[in-house]
């Protein structure tokens, strides 16, 4: 099994990298660590990057993950070939793209785009973001599943992801305490679905629920609060029509032996224990 250590980056195509760039900071609040003429890099903690807008292709993701040992790489390529999946090893030039010392890319039973990267680089120096959104950490993210048995069955038999939840047939899954850090919801697409950057308290879920209001970002979802992880969330898209999401609160798994998966209806209680309804497509009943 190939052990998933934490959640690394995304890279998101884009049409107008001028407008995302504008979006990460002015309004999600992220911090610029670098921009090319192609290829932006925005930061929520004091990792090298955690988003990599790149202009050209709008379907274009991938979503990446950190594994601890170089070793661990190359058991990943003998075990992915074996379920017939092959990988592409980074080049110096790839590497150097993803700030990264080594990575493997591959498609999952989904064709979603994955790499999995040894040593991600740090920097060293704090996150300073343009707006105060009080985001915290990089939180997790949505994929895509148009095949949620198969799917499963991959990420939680050939990758080391956990079942935290379900809600219907859509899973929340756990790489390490974390309720999640991966969300695998059924619908007829490829690649990211969403993507949740946590904030510091409630307080900045309100205060941003106002500051996206104020300046017309179109809210889908909330506020409200999972009952599946506790956190207290809200969900707006970005100009590239992605959901993106803020939480406070998501609960840790502190004692695997004892915790049981549970199982959520398909309703929007499951989604928000306080009422709000999603207007997401991939949530609705
Ligand atoms: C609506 C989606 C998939 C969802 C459901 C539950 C949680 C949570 O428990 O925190 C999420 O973060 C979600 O994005
Ligand atoms: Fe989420």
């Amino acid at each position: 099994m190939i052990n998933l250590h934490d959640i690394c980056y995304l890279r998101l195509g884009c049409r107008d990298l001028d407008e995302m760039v504008r979006f990460a900071t002015e309004i999600l609040g992220l911090e610029l660590r670098q921009k090319t003429a192609t290829h932006a890099y925005l930061r929520g903690d004091s990792s090298a990057f955690n988003l990599c807008y790149i202009q050209g292709d709008a379907d274009y993701d991938v979503s990446a993950f950190e594994l601890r040992e170089f070793v661990e790489l190359e058991q990943a390529e003998r075990e992915l070939a074996e379920v017939g999946i092959q990988v592409h090893w980074g080049s110096k030039a790839e590497c150097t793209e993803r700030h990264v010392e080594a990575f493997i890319a591959f498609a999952d039973s989904n064709d979603n785009r994955i790499e999995l990267v040894y040593r991600p680089h740090q920097t060293g120096v704090r996150y300073f973001p343009s707006r105060d959104a009080g985001i915290t950490e990089f939180g997790h993210f949505g994929l895509h599943s148009r095949d949620i048995k198969r799917d499963l069955h991959f990420w939680t038999s050939v990758l080391s992801a956990c079942v935290s939840d379900k809600i219907g047939d859509g899973a929340l899954l756990r790489i390490d305490q974390v309720h999640h850090k991966i969300a695998l919801f059924p619908s007829d697409k490829v690649g990211v679905q969403h993507v949740n950057f946590q904030v510091a308290s409630i307080d900045d879920v309100m205060r941003s629920w106002y500051f996206l209001q104020e300046r017309g970002v179109p809210i889908v979802f909330g506020p409200g609060r999972h009952p599946t992880s506790t956190a207290m969330f809200i969900y707006f898209l970005g100009p590239d029509r992605r959901v993106y999401e803020y939480s406070s609160g998501v609960k840790r798994i502190t004692d695997e032996a004892s915790y049981t998966p549970r199982q959520f209806e398909m309703k929007p209680s499951s989604f928000c224990m306080w009422g709000a309804k999603p207007n997401v497509e991939e949530f609705s009943e």
